[in-house]
């Protein structure tokens, strides 16, 4: 079932998560003081059991207009409602593609000091699929082959960029990189699949 709450996030949803994601951070990089913790976890728990009581039905958060179909304010990648998403910021999405900035924490980390490949390749996955669906082809990733070409660093503002290539039938080819200091650190190339049925929010 799909939750529609017109308007703008309201503060409160971005703030919470906001705070969640500081807590993630803080939670990964605590020192090992059991008694701390486990009193640290009841609290916790306790704001939990709080949201639970007025759980929504669905994941889905669709508050922003977007150029093709509307993207949850949930999305894990771009989200500012969603604690999981770093989450993306300065998103500017048109005819020519996507380009936005991330920046990661220690919570992303994969290889020491390095953001886990699997986040770098979420990101790039995500913004394939906001450029093809901004040049007018909405659809799905088939394909993504990502290239590592350097650590992708944490703790600093990362440019993302997509953009869509060529379509061939339903076939919809995209580009994308990931970079740091104007340093490429991973590229991206994918095929996606046109939308046969109505564009998902
Ligand atoms: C506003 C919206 C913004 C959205 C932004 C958010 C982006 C989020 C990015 C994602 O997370 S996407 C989610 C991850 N992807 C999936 O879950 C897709 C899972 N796969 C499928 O559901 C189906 O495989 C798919 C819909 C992609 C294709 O199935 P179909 O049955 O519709 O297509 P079919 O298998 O008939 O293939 C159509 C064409 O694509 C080609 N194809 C399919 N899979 C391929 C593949 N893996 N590699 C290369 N080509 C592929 C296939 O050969 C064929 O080529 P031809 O038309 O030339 O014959």
């Amino acid at each position: 079932m799909t939750t529609e709450v017109p308007g703008k996030l309201s503060p409160g949803r971005t703030t919470l998560a906001a705070r969640v994601r500081d807590l993630i951070e803080a939670v990964v990089l605590a020192e090992d003081d059991p008694p701390g913790l486990l009193d640290a976890a009841a609290r916790i728990e306790e704001v939990t059991e709080s949201l639970r009581a007025r759980r929504r039905e669905s994941p889905r958060l669709l508050v922003q207009a977007d150029t093709v179909g509307r993207l949850s304010a949930n999305n894990p990648v771009e989200g500012p409602g969603n604690p999981l998403a770093p989450p993306l910021s300065r998103i500017r999405v048109d005819v020519d593609g996507m380009r936005a900035e991330v920046t990661f924490t220690a919570v992303h980390e994969g290889p020491p000091e390095r953001v886990h490949g699997g986040w770098v390749a979420a990101v790039l996955d995500h913004a394939v699929g906001r450029a093809v669906a901004a040049a007018g082809h909405p659809a799905m990733t088939a394909s993504l082959t990502v290239d590592y070409h350097e650590g992708t660093p944490y703790g600093v503002p990362l440019e993302v960029e997509a953009r869509f290539a060529r379509r061939d039938g339903r076939k919809v080819y995209a580009i994308a990189n990931i970079s740091s200091g104007g340093t490429i650190t991973a590229t991206a190339s994918a095929i996606l699949v046109l939308f046969t049925g109505p564009v998902p929010g």
